[in-house]
């Protein structure tokens, strides 16, 4: 009996009928090669910009840049996609440094590169600039289980004022597929109806402010955009963040990866489930007197007048329904603990006492 091996058969791409299938597509299974694969990941966020109608031409539009894989492909096929199609668009790189010693600053190095690698300039905002508080001092102060809530306030209005400075008035980001359905589980598992109706919106705007935010891979799945990455050989940083992800995010992560295993369609069926989500309207808010001052009910039951927003914080001139916005709340809580850290650490000591507080977190007494 021979034992020759029988050569296996050439498996061809299910798109053009002609060149090797080298991949498994992890949206729909086709078995494609690569350049069919560029092909359809390109052209499919073509459709969505197109569809969403997400771009004027003309326009000036800050590329939220972290120097992680998202962000990286988003610049890369931007540009593409702005070539090819002759979209007019001038794209600038967007960076905040946070200040986490040992991760935002490699990371900043790789979008330093690039910029020269997509000859687009780069603008880079600061924490410690805007806020006087840099994250790992943050952590060193108020822990290391808060550090997403205080990040994310902090970002987003880091990009709207870099943006803002920069006289752009769009910002995009690398939010993708993965990160829309986590969303919508997570808010839909928390029964958070006021979140979930905006979760998978492509654009968002808040009233007021000058600066929007889109999301062009809405649609597009995190392991494709891994995959173009790997294929096109881009330069971007891969570690993840030093402190610890959101807790119920992760959960939610873990719940999606598990789905996509056994119906790889559940990602944009998540997302697709959301657009179609119809809330009931929300009770009208009850208005007193000319001036439409909101009514506030006290926890004893008595009744008193809110003052009124002036729609700005009062502190930094922020965008804020309320006296002080969002991220001035959370540094004014952090300024109370910031004597007692001092006494305790001194300044210097602060980058370091991030690590010590995540080290005093892993140990129970
Ligand atoms: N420090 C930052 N500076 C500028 N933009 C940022 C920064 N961090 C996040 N973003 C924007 O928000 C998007 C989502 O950020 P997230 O923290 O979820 O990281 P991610 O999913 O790992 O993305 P990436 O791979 O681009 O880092 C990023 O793709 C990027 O566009």
């Amino acid at each position: 009996m021979s034992t020759a091996r029988v050569p296996r058969a050439k498996i061809l791409c299910e798109l053009c009928h002609d060149r090797k299938a080298i991949m498994k597509r992890p949206k729909n299974l086709q078995k494609i090669c690569k350049e069919c694969f560029y092909h359809v990941f390109e052209t499919e966020i073509h459709n969505t910009i197109i569809d969403a109608n997400l771009f004027q031409r003309g326009e000036k539009v800050a590329i939220g840049a972290s120097g992680g894989k998202d962000s990286t492909v988003l610049a890369s096929v931007l540009k593409t996609l702005n070539e090819r199609y002759d979209y007019g668009l001038e794209l600038v790189l967007l960076s905040i440094d946070e200040g986490i010693v040992g991760y935002r600053d490699d990371s900043l190095a790789t979008v330093k590169r690039n910029q020269k690698q997509y000859d687009m300039h780069l603008e880079i905002v600061s924490y410690k600039d805007l806020f006087k508080w840099s994250m790992d001092e943050i952590v060193a102060c108020a822990g290391v289980r808060s550090s997403c809530t205080y990040c994310g306030v902090m970002r987003r209005q880091a990009l709207d004022r870099g943006a803002t400075k920069l006289g752009i008035s769009h910002v995009v980001t690398g939010h993708n597929a993965d990160d829309m359905a986590e969303t919508v589980l997570m808010n839909l598992l928390r029964g958070d109806t006021g979140r979930l109706e905006k979760s998978v919106n492509i654009l968002t705007e808040s009233s007021g402010s000058p600066v929007k935010r889109s999301k062009p891979f809405k649609y597009t799945y995190q392991k494709e955009i891994v995959l173009y990455a790997h294929y096109k050989k881009l330069d971007y940083f891969s570690t993840e963040c030093t402190y610890a992800p959101e807790a119920f995010r992760g959960t939610a992560r873990v719940l999606l990866k598990n789905l996509e295993a056994v119906r790889p369609s559940c990602i944009i069926d998540i997302i697709r489930s959301g657009e179609q989500l119809k809330l009931r309207p929300k009770k009208q808010r009850m208005r007193v007197s000319a001036v439409a001052q909101e009514v506030e009910v006290k926890r004893d039951g008595s009744v008193s007048l809110k003052p009124e927003s002036s729609n700005t914080c009062e502190r930094c001139g922020y965008l804020s329904n309320n006296r002080i916005c969002q991220a001035c709340f959370l540094l004014e809580g952090l300024e109370k603990n910031r004597a007692k850290v001092l006494i305790e650490g001194g300044n210097t000591a602060i980058a370091g006492a991030a690590k010590i507080t995540r080290e005093l977190e892993a140990l129970s007494f």
